[in-house]
């Protein structure tokens, strides 16, 4: 795949491919006309990542186009990252170029920004950092107003914190997010605060209660949780668990549990499986659960977790692939039929597309 051409211009006729794409595919299943959310054209990006190449005594951002793998494609800037990072990047640059002790065997940089103005940026070196880098990214991370990271194998520096704290209102709703260094976090803000927004319009009025599988640090767990009675919220990952706990003390939330566990052993716990330690002090039979919430990785759900999902009247499906969502729909066909649907666009000028389906028993 080349690297995407950042032209506006291209917007419209770009995602109405992809949305006729996704239509088509999904027309025998019954789907009905998906909502339709647009990003930004234009930095976009909360998340951005690229390699460093030395050159002649200086520096520069650089990616590579998958075509030509050795030949380095040099940016001068990055038309899909947000603000925060659009405006550092000639900044860190300029200050690597000046500065050996920043600069020496740097090869990749990881910004992460959030909506309400925070930074970091994650410096990776193949060398091992010492007091030297210390006393330099310490000037550098005052002069970006960011946190910054240093990382060689075997070693993460962090000079503050290594976490950011996202700040937005959904519906008028007021959300907080640790964000942590290296966790997944959706990429473009601004859609996903329309993808919460969607999600809180289709699970309303529903009632009871909601298991939440891959919730992450929580995105869609605190923006749901008051439509519900209790939420019980699973994920797979240490850190995200971890932001996911603070972010219940950062939103007051007082109806969610949270457990560390996969999707499977939550869908064997649910089928009466082995016992799990995580899980003692959680009354499983004592919930009500009206509707399931899923946002997975790329893979879809694995076949006990679709076991798990047809025992639901209502499943909120989130999905960063249609192919393995159309697969996980087809499967479901025989119990479940889309009452509604959306596709939201995550990803301009490429041909990835989020998208969200509500499935309901027939
Ligand atoms: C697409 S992300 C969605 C996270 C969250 N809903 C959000 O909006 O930020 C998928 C999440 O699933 C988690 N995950 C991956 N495999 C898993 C599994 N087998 N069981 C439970 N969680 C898993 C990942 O750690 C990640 O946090």
């Amino acid at each position: 795949m080349s690297l995407p051409d950042f032209d506006p211009a291209r917007y419209d006729a770009l995602l109405a491919d992809k949305l006729a794409r996704f239509k088509a595919d999904f027309a025998p299943l019954g789907l009905p006309e998906p909502q339709v959310f647009t990003s930004a054209p234009l930095h976009y990006r909360l998340r951005a990542e690229f390699r460093l190449w030395h050159h002649a005594g200086r520096v520069d951002y650089a990616m590579f186009d998958a075509a030509n793998p050795k030949q380095p494609i040099l940016l001068e800037d990055f038309p899909a990252a947000a603000e925060p990072i659009a405006r550092a990047m000639p900044r860190l640059r300029d200050a690597l170029i000046a500065s050996d002790e920043l600069k020496r065997r740097i090869f990749q940089v990881e910004f992460l920004a959030t909506l309400s103005g925070e930074l970091m940026v994650s410096l990776v070196y193949h060398r091992k950092l010492d007091a030297g880098w210390e006393i330099a990214a310490h000037a550098l991370a005052a002069d970006l107003g960011a946190q910054i990271i240093g990382r060689s194998r075997g070693q993460k520096i962090v000079l503050d914190r290594d976490w950011l704290l996202e700040a937005f209102d959904v519906d008028g709703l007021p959300l907080r997010y640790q964000q942590i260094e290296g966790s997944f976090t959706q990429p473009n803000g601004g859609v996903n605060r329309k993808m919460l927004a969607w999600a809180r319009a289709r699970a309303a009025g529903a009632g009871g209660d909601l298991l939440e599988l891959y919730c992450g640090n929580g995105n869609f767990t605190f923006a749901l949780a008051p439509l519900f009675d209790r939420v019980l919220a699973t994920e797979l990952s240490k850190s995200s668990v971890r932001a996911a706990q603070y972010n219940m003390d950062a939103n007051g939330a007082r109806n969610i549990t949270l457990v560390r566990m996969s999707s499977e052993e939550l869908a064997d716990a649910m089928a009466g499986g082995r016992e799990y330690r995580r899980m003692q002090g959680v009354d499983l039979a004592g919930y009500r659960f009206s509707t399931l919430f899923v946002d997975p990785p790329r893979a879809g759900l694995d076949p006990a977790t679709l076991a798990l999902a047809q025992r639901f009247d209502r499943i909120l499906y989130i999905s960063c692939n249609p192919h393995t969502l159309r697969a996980n729909a087809a499967a479901l066909a025989a119990t479940h039929r889309i009452a509604a649907a959306a596709v939201f666009d995550q990803f301009p000028y490429t041909p990835h597309l989020e998208c969200g389906l509500l499935l309901e028993r027939h």
